[in-house]
């Protein structure tokens, strides 16, 4: 039984117009997805902008609602206890991109991270203290740190913070929604590393939402790609990056930058080909209406979106 089960999931948002602001129409956000996730994996979603990403990630933890679909975790369906009750809530959290508005800048770190456990456990003055600071250093931030504010940190730093507000609840599961996007490049590897070694130590499993193709391929055991809120391609990561099966899936795989200067020509000389190919088979890959088909098993491990011979 895997830890976490999203079977055909679909967030549609009402597009309102006319006078009476009825609904005209919908915008689908995320329009059947699939997904299995073991337990103590990272599971990568992947996508360009506007693709469904973190609309994904927001349904399965409660903060958009879904439309059709459910949500199995530890084989209990949870669709309906998303965000409300206590133990969906304290079992799974959530990282965001942005380091800087996700924080209260009006609250020192106490507070952020005593928030949580307020919430959620009722511990004594003492007991709450010695958590934080047992928090504060699993992320390695000094004990002074708590009289600050989430200004006077750095990035990297305001990130920790995030990340030692969702494990303060000590989650099993921790939906990471482009949690280095915003950070330098030199930042972004510490960041990573981190939280590979809390999700040793917690025992977590994560879904990882980026568009960074070198950063995913880093980090994840096992990866969907998402085109127009469907998926185009899900499977191993390994087998994905080395043997892509969707045109789609090879042109963003064709676009990682090859940091050998020496690979240089190789690379501009395949995305050519691949751009080629994308422009000359678009219509095989891809419905009339430009969506993509629905996913077929090609192995144990890895599925494809392609027409049904015949089609
Ligand atoms: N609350 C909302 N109301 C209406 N439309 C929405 C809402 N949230 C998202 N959308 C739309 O749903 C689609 C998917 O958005 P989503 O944010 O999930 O994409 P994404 O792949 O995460 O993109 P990005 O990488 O830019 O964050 C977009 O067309 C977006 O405009």
């Amino acid at each position: 039984m895997a830890y976490l089960e999203v079977n055909d999931l679909k967030v549609h948002f009402p597009i309102k117009g006319g006078i009476l602001g009825r609904t005209v129409d919908h915008v689908k956000a995320v329009d059947g997805v699939s997904l299995r996730i073991e337990k103590g994996m990272t599971y990568g979603l992947v996508g360009e902008s506007g693709s469904g990403k973190s609309t994904t990630g927001r349904a399965i933890m409660g903060l958009n609602q879904i439309t059709e679909g459910n949500i199995i975790l530890n084989g209990k369906d949870v669709t309906n206890e998303r965000g409300t009750r206590e133990t969906f809530r304290k079992e799974v959290q959530m990282i965001f991109q942005d380091p800087y508005s996700s924080l209260n800048p009006r609250k020192r770190v106490y507070d952020i991270l005593a928030e949580p456990l307020r919430n959620f456990q009722k511990l004594s003055k003492e007991e709450e203290n010695k958590r934080i600071h047992e928090l504060l250093k699993t992320v390695g931030l000094s004990p002074e740190s708590i009289h600050k504010y989430p200004h006077q940190f750095s990035g990297g730093q305001r990130q920790r913070i995030g990340i030692a507000r969702a494990v303060a609840l000590q989650p099993k599961l921790i939906i990471a929604d482009e949690p280095v996007s915003a950070l330098d490049v030199s930042v972004q590897a510490q960041v990573l590393n981190f939280m590979q070694e809390i999700q040793k130590e917690y025992g977590l499993t994560y879904i990882f939402i980026g568009h960074d193709l070198g950063v995913i391929r880093h980090v994840c055991d096992r990866i969907g790609i998402m085109y127009k809120g469907r998926f185009v391609e899900e499977g191993n990561t390994d087998e994905i990056f080395n043997n892509p099966q969707h045109i789609y899936t090879k042109r963003l795989v064709s676009a990682i930058p090859d940091i050998n200067p020496r690979n240089r020509q190789r690379q501009i000389d395949l995305r050519a080909q691949v751009k080629k190919e994308y422009e000359e088979s678009y219509d095989k890959y891809f419905d009339e209406d430009g969506s993509v088909y629905p996913l077929q098993r090609i192995s144990d491990t890895h599925l494809v979106a392609l027409p049904r011979r015949g089609e």
